[in-house]
């Protein structure tokens, strides 16, 4: 499966996502990087491990849908099958997304349906619960909305700070996204046309 991963920034789930695809057992094959944001540490990352990197800033579009219709040329140019988001942090238009439909996959760092939308750890630290974690969705119209294929949960201990609880969540990030990659690329998992998934078991 040739995977593009699109970022906005340092791309620790990216480097997951990298080491994944190295072992021989992967279905998958990272064929491009894609930021929205140029000069970030994903880039240099995706450039070090001789992955062709594009950036597509969206400060130069006058509209979400010809910066989507860009991203969807080089896409299309690379040939890719599946779509990662991985800490991109710009939302996507409906005509992209329901192109991609079943073929786009999204990494937050909250147990979805909780704590949806931007600073997802400090919503869980404010809320008081002792459990959060994170979670690997189709990617909806509808933000953070999408079909869950994996989540990691993890413990939220009393001297946590924001810093301290994103980091113990983005490792379990590195687990899920990977895990996620896997079923979805090797066709383990797919996703309905009425949204639900289906989990594909051989006869
Ligand atoms: N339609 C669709 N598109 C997405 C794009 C990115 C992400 C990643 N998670 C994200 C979740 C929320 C945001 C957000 O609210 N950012 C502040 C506004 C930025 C902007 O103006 O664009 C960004 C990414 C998820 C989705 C999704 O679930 N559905
Ligand atoms: N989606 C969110 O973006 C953040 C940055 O991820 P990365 O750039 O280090 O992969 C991560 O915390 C992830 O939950």
């Amino acid at each position: 499966t040739r995977v593009a991963v699109l970022i906005s920034g340092t791309g620790t789930n990216l480097q997951a996502l990298m080491e994944q695809v190295k072992k021989p057992s992967s279905s998958a094959e990272i064929v491009m990087v894609i930021s929205n944001r140029p000069g970030v540490m994903g880039l240099k990352r995706a450039s070090m491990a001789g992955i062709q990197t594009r950036v597509v800033d969206h400060k130069l579009y006058g509209s979400r849908a010809e910066f989507d219709g860009t991203i969807d040329k080089v896409l299309e140019e690379f040939r890719v099958e599946l779509v990662c988001l991985a800490g991109f942090m710009r939302i996507l238009t409906g005509p992209f997304v329901r192109k991609w439909s079943g073929k786009m996959l999204n990494i937050h760092p909250s147990l979805l349906p909780s704590f949806k939308g931007v600073n997802a750890q400090k919503q869980a630290l404010q809320a008081g619960v002792r459990v959060t974690g994170c979670t690997v969705h189709f990617v909806a119209e509808e933000v953070d909305a999408g079909a869950i294929v994996v989540q990691e949960a993890v413990p939220i201990l009393v001297t946590d700070t924001e810093d301290s609880l994103s980091e113990r969540i983005r490792e379990a990030e590195h687990r899920a996204f990977p895990a996620a990659l896997e079923l979805v690329g090797s066709g383990a998992v797919k996703l309905r046309d009425d949204g639900r998934l289906v989990w594909n078991q051989s006869v």
